[in-house]
């Protein structure tokens, strides 16, 4: 059992509602709604605590509807170290078609003054001691800038820990300034992160190898959706294929295959075992709303069926023009 920190600095509640076809400009009926805490390094703490490991949870917190969050945590056993501050946490929508599709409208969360980032800086030393790696997951609330992200990352860096990163827009600038261990991003995000379209498969390749040579990222996990995910660490590149399974929601499926492919690491399984593990997991995920579930009835037979690609050696990037 490992010890794992995981930041969220903007978390949400998610409001999960389902409808036969999403029709922009109609009323619709909703088949079935609910709302949960949630927001990136929760849904990858909820994982990581499935899978055995001690989490501790840090990051932004609202205070005026924090309670649910604090239920979610006693209930599965994962320590609060939230700096709260002042206002409500936003509410992300999640609009499921039955096609399977999911449109998120995601808030832009609570803006967060000097002094607030200052008590999560302030607190930081105490939080990371004891732990075995670190995860910073999701976008950056108003007010945290991309300087202040990327000092902050440099500042986990020098913790020592591993760091473990999902983030977008801005966040993605930051991890160029930062460096990270691990980047995890899905192809939009890797898009955003080179700032130019990425086409098919060989151009997400190479551009997955082309972070790490510009010392972006030790390594990147990258996730494709139905077609799996592939991990790139300077030396090789791995694909996975997750099995054929009824999608209903999408949402959890990145927190997810990050949680076990970083549980795969510290537990030190061969990098192909953990890249199988985790598109299993993410394929068990997208079955129904909240964070993939390891111990669901069929997860060997999931596990199963994943196919790996041979490692294929280093993805040579373009030269860059003088
Ligand atoms: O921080 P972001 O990028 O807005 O993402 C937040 C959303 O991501 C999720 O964590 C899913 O990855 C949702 O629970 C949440 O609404």
């Amino acid at each position: 059992m490992a010890k794992i920190i995981c930041y969220t600095l903007n978390p949400a509640f998610d409001l999960a509602v389902t409808l036969p076809a999403l029709r922009p400009g109609t009323v619709h009926r909703a088949q079935s709604s609910r709302m949960d805490p949630a927001g990136k390094g929760i849904n990858v703490g909820r994982v990581l605590r499935r899978l055995g490991h001690a989490v501790r949870l840090g990051g932004l917190l609202g205070e005026d509807n924090a309670e649910p969050f604090g239920q979610l945590f006693r209930r599965e056993q994962m320590e609060d170290a939230f700096v709260t501050v002042a206002g409500s946490t936003r509410i992300n929508v999640k609009l499921a078609e039955a096609d399977g599709r999911v449109s998120d409208l995601n808030g832009p969360g609570l803006t967060i003054t000097a002094a607030d980032w200052q008590r999560l800086l302030t607190a930081m030393p105490e939080q990371l001691a004891g732990m075995d790696a670190v995860v910073v997951s999701g976008s950056l609330p108003p007010g945290v800038d991309v300087e202040a992200f990327a000092q902050w990352l440099v500042a986990l860096r020098a913790s020592g820990l591993p760091i473990w990163v999902d983030t977008s827009g801005p966040g993605m600038q930051a991890v160029r300034q930062a460096g990270v261990h691990v980047l995890k991003p899905n192809e939009e995000e890797l898009e955003q992160l080179l700032g130019r379209a990425l086409p098919d498969t060989l151009a997400l390749r190479e551009a997955a190898d082309e972070v790490l040579r510009l010392g972006w990222a030790d390594q990147v996990i990258l996730s494709l959706g139905a077609e799996g995910a592939c991990w790139c660490d300077g030396t090789s590149l791995l694909q996975a294929h997750p099995p054929e399974v009824s999608v209903q929601n999408t949402v959890c499926a990145g927190d997810t295959l990050l949680a076990a492919a970083l549980h795969g690491e510290l537990s030190g399984w061969p990098r192909s075992r953990s890249l199988a593990f985790a598109t299993a997991l993410a394929a068990e995920c997208v079955r129904h709303v909240g964070p993939g579930d390891p111990d669901a009835a069929d997860f060997a037979s999931l596990l199963a069926q994943v196919r790996l690609d041979a490692p294929s050696p280093k993805v040579s990037a373009p030269e860059m023009p003088e």
